[in-house]
């Protein structure tokens, strides 16, 4: 693979040969001694790659004598030429002239020092604005550029991972930019919008009350205006919501962001299927992976264990873009594991819902533990099955293996928003939509949809009979099927 720098830059022609391994190489050793350092003014032609011992942290350099105007603290330039050599990364950040530009440039020029290009001094000036690599979305570019996050969405589980986000960005400044933006829905709370409220609180007291958000995540009331210059998007809203979000972002973002979708649902339309990692796809361009797991908004607030699961893209971009996320979202106790399968990821997600509403009428009417076990059983099997059968490539591991699968399911039927929900309308008599507005302060329950769009899915397909656990669900929540019927064609 080749970088071209072609635009408006005639005098590197040799810049075409770099090949990305090349660079990576180079990059992955970017910490030089400071000795190599103090060494620098005198031009070196080694083909030895200055490596740091990994007992020897950076220590700020000895200052240098000399100055050059464009770069004051760097060592002159030897016959207009600069040194073969790596700059460390912290010096960068000491440059008195340590701007963005600057420290593009200085990165610049360590990479050709490294892959030894004596480039002319007035040429690297112009490669501060070398478009052709810095807007790339190659492992170059992301070593170059911070990443900027932004969340869309801020409810229970947006203002969760808004706060591992947050505090990530923060321990990570050398790879995302400070602010963490969030896409806030914008309502009243008590008198005031709740995007100022999160702003001057650094809490979301209507979702995610008792948890302080780090200062770097500033809320907007505008999904538009929170992507905006975001090289990482995170969805998370309710599936319900993503169209019209979609919408509203259509146009607006960078193409080459990557995105990842944490929407536990899926979109029917038109009698087609679709999971919201590819409606994100398809709508605004991006690569989108997908982030599911056992993870109960609260209990990951809290800082309690738990893992979760990116499902990723095949090929380096995909790969790339997983690494970036885990990087964003990993914890000592939000632990991050990866698999290609982005559907699978995806489905389980979804469909573990509608199990949930399963498991919520066994303990509204009393079934106990073995009858929710059996229930749970019958519906991982049906998931697989189901994703299997219109969904390609799909792993089975991705749901017998990952947190994503067994383990969200698991953690769902027991403590999960549709469980809970499920459990009143079979002891209460009242419809999901209502049992949501008395329950749920504003949140969102997936299962009760899902169940409605994965039967009007199948019923298109004349195959609702294949699915009974599915069909009896559908048949409980929307037909005035009584809730006793739900194992009798398991
Ligand atoms: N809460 C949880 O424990 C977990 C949730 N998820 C999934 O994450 C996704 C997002 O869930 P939560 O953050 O919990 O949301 P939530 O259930 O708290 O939903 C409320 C959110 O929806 C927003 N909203 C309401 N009307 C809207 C509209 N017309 N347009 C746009 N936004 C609107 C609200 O402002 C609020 O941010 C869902 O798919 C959910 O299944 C995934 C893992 C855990
Ligand atoms: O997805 C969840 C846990 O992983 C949350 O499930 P509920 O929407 O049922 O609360």
């Amino acid at each position: 693979m080749l970088i071209s720098a072609s635009r408006g830059y005639k005098e590197l022609p040799t810049l075409t040969a770099i090949s990305l391994d090349q660079i990576n190489r180079a990059l992955s050793s970017r910490l030089t001694p400071w000795t190599d350092l103090a060494t620098a003014a005198t031009p070196s032609t080694s083909t030895a790659r200055p490596t740091r011992p990994p007992s020897q942290s950076p220590s700020l350099p000895p200052p240098f004598q000399t100055s050059s105007p464009h770069h004051p603290g760097l060592p002159p330039s030897p016959r207009g030429r600069y040194p073969f050599i790596l700059y460390p990364s912290s010096f960068i950040r000491a440059c008195p002239n340590s701007n963005a530009t600057h420290r593009t440039h200085h990165k610049l020029v360590s990479i050709h020092r490294k892959t030894r290009f004596n480039l002319p001094r007035q040429g690297l000036r112009k490669m501060s604005t070398l478009t052709a690599i810095t807007s790339s979305t190659s492992p170059l570019a992301s070593a170059f550029k911070k990443q900027k996050v932004a969340i869309i969405g801020s409810g229970n589980w947006g203002s969760a991972i808004a706060r591992i986000a947050g505090n990530n960005a923060l321990k990570l400044s050398d790879i995302f930019e400070y602010e963490v933006s969030m896409y806030v829905y914008e309502e009243d709370f008590n008198g005031k919008p709740l995007t100022q409220v999160i702003n001057e609180l650094h809490e979301n007291p209507k979702y995610l009350p008792g948890i302080k958000l780090p200062e770097n995540v500033v809320a907007y009331p505008s999904a538009a205006k929170a992507a905006e210059g975001a090289t990482l998007l995170v969805f998370v809203l309710p599936h319900q919501f993503i169209r019209s979000v979609c919408t509203q972002l259509k146009g607006q973002i960078n193409p080459e962001a990557y995105a990842i979708s944490m929407i536990k649902g899926v979109e029917v339309k038109d009698g087609e299927i679709s999971i919201f990692a590819d409606v994100i796809e398809e709508t605004l361009g991006v690569e989108c992976a997908a982030l599911s797991g056992a993870n109960i908004a609260n209990e990951v607030a809290e800082d309690k264990f738990s893992e979760t699961t990116i499902g990723h893209r095949e090929g380096e971009k995909g790969k790339e873009a997983a690494e970036l996320f885990f990087k964003l979202f990993d914890t000592p106790t939000f632990k991050v594991g990866m698999i290609e399968d982005v559907a699978g990821v995806s489905l389980c997600g979804a469909l573990k819902n509608v199990v949930a509403i399963a498991a919520g009428f066994t303990d509204g009417l009393g079934w106990g533990d073995n009858a929710k076990a059996a229930i749970m059983r019958i519906g991982l099997l049906e998931m697989k099955r189901f994703s299997e059968e219109f969904f390609k490539g799909v792993k089975p591991e991705t749901f017998t293996e990952t947190s994503a699968g067994v383990a969200d399911l698991i953690t769902t039927c027991f403590g999960g928003r549709n469980r809970k929900c499920a459990e009143a309308f079979v002891k209460t008599g009242k419809s999901f939509e209502v049992l949501e507005k008395e329950l749920l302060n504003g949140q969102k329950l997936q299962g009760s949809e899902t169940a409605r769009e994965i039967h009007e899915f199948l019923k298109a397909r004349g195959k609702v009979d294949d699915y009974p656990l599915f069909k009896a669900v559908y048949s409980i929540a929307y037909e005035g099927i009584d809730a006793h019927d739900l194992t009798s064609k398991l």
